[in-house]
């Protein structure tokens, strides 16, 4: 494909692929000779002069429009759709990239393109380009995978190895009205912080670069995240929530041990590393931090998300802001570990609400200071007492100080773990 193209159509259901260029800026599509010079073809079921696609200039500016117009005479017999929406009559309508177009008759023989556009898609790679010093090892496309609420998740290429290039991830972070200057600057520890780490389930930087207002971070690809892994299966069995809880844990053992807390655990930060469903890794460790360093920038304010945060946190929120920042520790992370536990074996959406009760942010802190943790929905699913005790005793602990840490939990675990038959992992 040459650079000039603009925009193009790529057939879905047919062979079939149409670009338009600097140089050919329009053209007919019909199922003759009738539309001359046009894109001529033999599908029957399209009109002889079917429609016409176009670019256009935007007044001012550089920016290429394509617009595809309705050109057949008879509208009862040939169809032009635009995401389903069905042209009149000489009806025009502007191109917008993924639009699907459909062209055919009223039998519905249709052939399916879908419409890209280069133009943009080009524009856009040139904003979100890496840097000169990693031009030669990363490659950025224009391509969300994911998005949070302080950045966007671009799918990237790794070229390390010329002759094994490997899918990657680019994180950018920019200024904007989610991330002021001082959330900005403590975003850029995040990649500082986890290049020191090295676990394997800990997800790996492979690079990262500061701007002065622009922050890029590489990392290795994952597959889906564990909300969306709970989503399709709802619960997990205790087997399997046994070989996954493993793994967190072994994670947070590692970050505690370092003095190290995540702070914002939670499924959506628990990643698949492929669709064998068999490792997970921990991600987004923009909020993460050494607990026992005196720092000036004390938090005062809620770190995280606030369904997986501690009683301890929103008390103090609502009390006493001066005392959060010493309460984010270790324990904070366990709470989320028992929270998480409690949904992965439950199926259920928080252990906050009943089931017949609708999920209230309003009242989630006031529920999650006093109410005391249900064993029933656990109980139901045939769960090992011992591991009930755990998650909602141990880890669900409301006062942080007894709470189980991850060093007492890996021995548990290990035990429980062996009188079920599971061996250590
Ligand atoms: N390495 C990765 N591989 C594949 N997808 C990823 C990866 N990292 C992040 N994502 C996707 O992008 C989403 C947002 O990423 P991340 O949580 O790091 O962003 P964030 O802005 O720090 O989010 P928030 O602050 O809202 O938790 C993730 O939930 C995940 O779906």
């Amino acid at each position: 494909m040459s650079l000039q193209v603009i925009s193009c159509f790529k057939g879905r259901n047919v062979q079939k692929y149409i670009e338009l260029t600097e140089n050919q800026k329009s053209i007919i599509i019909g199922s003759d000779d009738a539309c001359g010079k046009g894109y001529i073809d033999n599908e029957v079921f399209i009109a002889p002069f079917h429609c016409f696609v176009y670019l256009r200039k935007k007044e001012n500016q550089q920016v290429w429009d394509t617009f595809i117009q309705e050109k057949t005479m008879n509208t009862q017999k040939y169809v032009t759709y635009v995401n389903d929406s069905k042209l009149k009559m000489r009806g025009k309508q502007l191109l917008f990239n993924d639009d699907v177009i459909k062209l055919g008759n009223n039998n519905n023989q249709l052939m399916v393109f879908v419409f890209h556009d280069e133009y943009m898609k080009r524009v856009k790679e040139k904003e979100i380009e890496a840097p000169e010093i990693y031009s030669d090892r990363f490659k950025n496309k224009y391509d969300i995978i994911g998005e949070g609420a302080h950045s966007v998740i671009y799918r990237a290429s790794d070229m390390k190895n010329k002759k094994h290039i490997k899918d990657c991830i680019c994180k950018i972070v920019k200024e904007s009205k989610n991330v002021n200057q001082y959330t900005f600057n403590k975003l850029c520890q995040e990649p500082k912080l986890l290049q020191s780490l090295s676990h394997i389930n800990i997800i790996k930087v492979l690079g990262f670069y500061i701007e002065p207002d622009r922050l890029l971070i590489w990392q290795e690809m994952m597959y889906e995240d564990l909300e969306k892994y709970r989503s399709k299966v709802k619960s997990v069995s205790q087997k399997e929530y046994y070989d996954i809880s493993f793994q967190i844990l072994d994670a947070l053992k590692y970050l505690h041990e370092k003095n190290i807390v995540h702070r914002d655990l939670k499924p959506e930060n628990i990643m698949w590393v492929d669709k064998e469903h068999s490792r997970l890794k921990l991600i987004d460790f923009g909020l993460a931090k050494y607990y026992n360093i005196e720092t000036s920038d004390r938090d005062m304010t809620l770190c995280g998300t606030p369904h997986y945060t501690p009683p301890e946190i929103h008390h103090a929120l609502n009390s006493d802001v001066y005392k959060v920042h010493d309460l984010y520790k270790p324990s904070v992370d366990i709470w989320a570990f028992g929270v998480i536990s409690f949904l992965l074996l439950s199926g259920l959406y928080s252990p906050f609400f009943n089931e017949d009760e609708d999920y209230r942010g309003d009242l989630l802190p006031i529920n999650i200071i006093k109410r005391t943790i249900p064993k029933e929905p656990l109980m139901k699913k045939n769960i090992d007492k011992l591991l009930i005790h755990l998650i909602t005793d141990k880890m669900l602990l409301h006062d942080h100080k007894k709470r189980i840490t991850a060093n007492e939990l890996t021995e548990v675990f290990i035990y429980i773990g062996r009188s079920l038959g599971y061996g250590e992992n």
